[in-house]
């Protein structure tokens, strides 16, 4: 099979899946990346990027508890950086151990991503992140601190949400791309990037989480991949999710992905953003793919049962 240029996004659920601690993390990503390093072994070449939605809400957290005078909060494009720091080192680190025996590089590259301060998205807060709350445990969040807002999220309990603008342009995306060309495996976009604005010649930093789904979009187009991969906690995405009449999608088109999100099939800030990401880049890649699937399931890729298959 010819190789192909894959743009992988590794999400932040799907790394921090149930325990939260280093070690159980560090396993999910160590199993990733000797997955990942098996494609490339069949001649893959893959652009890495990762989602950081628990670990930037339990930063917060940390920050929030720890926040005073002589040790101030800091604020969430730094958290951002910190979890492309955390994780990215964690991707960097498996992927060369899975890789020792070939001469392939990999390098982290801290992103920053372009958004539009005037997005609406700084008004309404949608991104989950952080851990799952039950809804009494919410509602007395909100109750101790009402600044912070909390939603449902898939059916998984409550999460606190906080602004995520949609991304424009990657601001690193020239010395990835010449990372690409050298054959280097890049983990870039990491969390969707840190969001800023730009001010005339200047990047500022906004308070802010991106969807990394949309921001691995974007790398893919950019990248010109041939394939975007989009690794989560279940093996395919479903309609009638989480009810009796739960059933798998194997292959859709961009046109039954566009009429499923007019049925509401996918969860808002969380399945709905890869089914747009999807959409998206078999749209303007066209003969582009979007495979969604889950970690443990990667070992089927490339037989008939690896998840479900976005194409044109
Ligand atoms: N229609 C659906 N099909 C499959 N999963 C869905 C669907 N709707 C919501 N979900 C939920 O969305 C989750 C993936 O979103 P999320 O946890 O935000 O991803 P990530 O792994 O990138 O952090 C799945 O694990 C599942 O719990
Ligand atoms: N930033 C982001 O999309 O993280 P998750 O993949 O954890 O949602």
């Amino acid at each position: 099979m010819m190789g192909k240029r894959i743009v992988v996004a590794l999400g932040g659920n799907a790394i921090l899946d149930g325990d939260p601690s280093y070690a159980a993390q560090k396993t999910a990503v160590d199993q990733t990346a000797k997955a990942l390093a098996q494609l490339v072994k069949q001649g893959h070449q893959l652009i890495v990027t990762h989602g950081n939605g628990p670990q930037v809400g339990n930063l917060l957290l940390q920050q929030l508890a720890a926040d005073s005078k002589k040790n101030p909060a800091l604020p969430i494009d730094t958290l951002g950086a910190m979890t492309q720091g955390s994780i990215g080192y964690w991707l960097q680190n498996s992927l060369q151990t899975a890789l020792s025996d070939s001469n392939v590089q990999v390098a982290a590259i801290v992103t920053q991503t372009i958004v539009d301060e005037a997005d609406s998205a700084f008004k309404s807060p949608s991104k989950p992140v952080g851990p799952f709350y039950t809804a009494e445990e919410a509602q007395t969040l909100m109750a101790q601190n009402p600044k912070l807002t909390y939603k449902e999220d898939a059916g998984r309990g409550w999460r606190r949400v906080v602004p995520s603008p949609l991304p424009i342009a990657i601001a690193e995306i020239p010395i990835i791309k010449q990372l690409v060309a050298a054959g280097t495996i890049v983990i870039a976009g990491g969390g969707g990037g840190i969001p800023v604005a730009r001010r005339q010649k200047k990047l500022v930093g906004l308070e802010g989480v991106i969807d990394k789904d949309f921001t691995a979009e974007k790398l893919a187009e950019q990248v010109e991949a041939d394939e975007l991969l989009i690794l989560t906690a279940v093996d395919h995405v479903y309609t009638g999710f989480g009810t009796p009449e739960q059933r798998q999608l194997t292959q859709v088109t961009a046109a039954n992905v566009t009429d499923l999100i007019k049925s509401h099939e996918f969860a808002a800030g969380s399945m709905l953003p890869k089914m747009i990401a999807a959409k998206n880049f078999v749209t303007s890649r066209p003969n582009g793919r979007t495979v969604i699937t889950s970690l443990d399931n990667l070992k089927y890729y490339g037989t008939g049962d690896m998840g479900t298959i976005i194409e044109r």
